[in-house]
């Protein structure tokens, strides 16, 4: 397992990120702000930030800050006690833009877009709402952290993720006993808490052995390709980066890496045992290596931050018909996480759209989305993005969902072929949505413009 730990790092070191940069995130997570903000969401009231000199304040490399003085701008734009008595909860849309309205240079990737300041500004905001909501192409593109991340802001301020549609999050079959007991092998092992048995099928339910085929298949072909198999432990050349970053872009979205790797190990030992592999020539560091540097490895970044107390359990809201049975592995995964499916009705949905899982369609209704959340004890939403979630959500007929928008507007143009907030106009209209009692403040280099709707 140690090796494994290593190698996963080297990769990720070697490998590099595969996101969008656009420069304004420099300084990233460590913003230069002299006060830290307050944590509690669950206070409807707003309290103001303690304002400690930075000096004083213990930070992790994770950790953001944000100044007392900016929040109190911020302050008439966020939920307070009054809104409890909706049926729907207090609703902020947030994103940040490019002054072409642009969220992301292309559909499928992040972008960075805010400054450090300005994503101080976002955390906080994320402080002050009972829940963070985003599309399932924003969970599919950005793998986001989903928590708030000022420093101080403990797991009960935390927000709840909330992911719209048929997010296929990735998860890996480790136990927490299975790490750290310095077996090399104990990837490849049954695990039992989540339901693994020693086949690598979860309980009372067979893998999707066509799906697994498919991956061992492509897997395998990308190994021939390059001339790893039958390679000797450690005989992975200097050229490897080029090669596995032009390797077809494998996911874990059906079979897990860990039944990946049992599959493998399943074949190779039958070449052995039938004489046509060496014993020596199995290719698993190369395989290990490989499902590292493809990020198969990976627990998305939300459920992460759960397992290290970092954030709550997310919660995916699809529509009624389509929540996973009892049975499924990631139902019973993101159940062991503490978060849920919620089934939404849909029949008030957009029929135009159908409800096809992946079809990058708003299919449910955002009144029956919002009114769902609120009796589910949600008093306050952040909505982020993307595209679709912010257009669908703007456009006519339900505006008065919408109680504030804070937007983050970047110096830069993205250019053409991005994924652009312009939602429909109301026929008729000459504009869309204006936003009402309008404040622009600086952060940084970027502009945010907060408003009523
Ligand atoms: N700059 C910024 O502030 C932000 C940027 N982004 C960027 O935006 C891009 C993602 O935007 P986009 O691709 O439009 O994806 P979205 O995040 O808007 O997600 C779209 C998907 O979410 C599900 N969904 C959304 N609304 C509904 C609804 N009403 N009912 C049912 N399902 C719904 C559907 O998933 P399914 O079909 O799978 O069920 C749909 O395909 C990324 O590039 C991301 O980086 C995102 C957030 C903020
Ligand atoms: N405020 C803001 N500025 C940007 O430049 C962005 N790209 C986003 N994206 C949103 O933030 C989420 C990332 O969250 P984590 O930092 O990983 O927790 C991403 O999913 C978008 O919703 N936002």
């Amino acid at each position: 397992m140690a090796r494994f730990r290593d190698s996963i790092s080297h990769w990720k070191d070697v490998l590099g990120s595969s996101k969008t940069h656009t420069g304004n995130e420099k300084s990233d997570e460590k913003s230069t702000t002299t006060a830290k903000a307050d944590s509690g969401h669950s206070s409807l009231s707003n309290p103001p930030p303690t304002s400690a000199p930075l000096s004083t304040m213990p930070s992790g490399p994770d950790t953001l800050q944000f100044p007392a003085a900016s929040s109190e701008q911020l302050a008439p734009y966020l939920p307070t006690k009054s809104s409890s008595s909706k049926t729907t909860p207090f609703t902020t849309l947030t994103f940040a833009t490019s002054l072409d309205a642009s969220l992301a240079l292309q559909p499928g990737t992040q972008t960075h877009l805010s400054g450090p300041e300005s994503k101080a500004m976002t955390h906080y905001l994320r402080s002050q709402h009972a829940a963070i909501l985003i599309g399932a192409g924003t969970a599919r593109a950005d793998d986001p952290g989903l928590n708030c991340r000022l420093e101080g802001v403990g797991l009960d301020s935390q927000p709840r993720p909330i992911v719209v549609g048929n997010w296929e999050f990735a998860f890996d079959d480790l136990d927490d006993e299975d790490e750290g007991n310095g077996e090399d092998d104990s990837i490849l092992d049954g695990h039992t808490e989540d339901g693994l048995t020693e086949d690598g099928d979860a309980d009372g339910e067979s893998v999707d052995s066509a799906a697994l085929d498919e991956h061992v298949e492509a897997f395998t072909s990308v190994l021939k390709e390059r001339g790893w198999v039958g390679a000797k432990p450690g005989g992975v050349g200097e050229g490897i980066k080029s090669q596995v970053e032009a390797a077809p872009p494998l996911r874990n979205d059906s079979v897990s890496h860990a039944q990946l790797l049992k599959k493998e190990k399943e074949k190779q030992k039958e070449k052995i045992d039938s004489g046509d592999l060496e014993e020596d020539e199995g290719s698993f560091p190369e395989l290990t290596q490989i499902i590292s540097s493809k990020g198969w490895d990976r627990v998305s970044r939300c459920l992460r931050a759960v397992k290290e107390g970092k954030g709550k359990a997310p919660w995916i809201l699809v529509p009624a018909s389509q929540i996973p049975p009892a049975t499924d592995r990631r139902r019973k995964y993101l159940e062991k996480m503490g978060g849920r499916y919620i089934g939404i009705s849909d029949s008030n949905s957009n029929t135009d759209s159908s409800a096809a899982p992946g079809s990058g369609a708003a299919s449910l209704d955002w009144t029956q989305i919002l009114t769902t959340l609120k009796s589910e004890g949600i008093d306050s939403v952040m909505v982020e993005g993307g595209g679709t979630v912010i257009n669908s959500l703007m456009a006519p007929g339900y505006e008065d969902l919408i109680d504030s928008v804070v937007v983050t507007i970047a110096p830069v143009w993205l250019g053409q072929g991005g994924v652009v907030v312009s939602p429909a106009r109301k026929a008729g209209s000459k504009a869309a949505l204006r936003l009402k009692s309008p404040k622009w403040c600086l952060f940084g280099e970027d502009a945010v413009v907060c408003g009523r709707v």
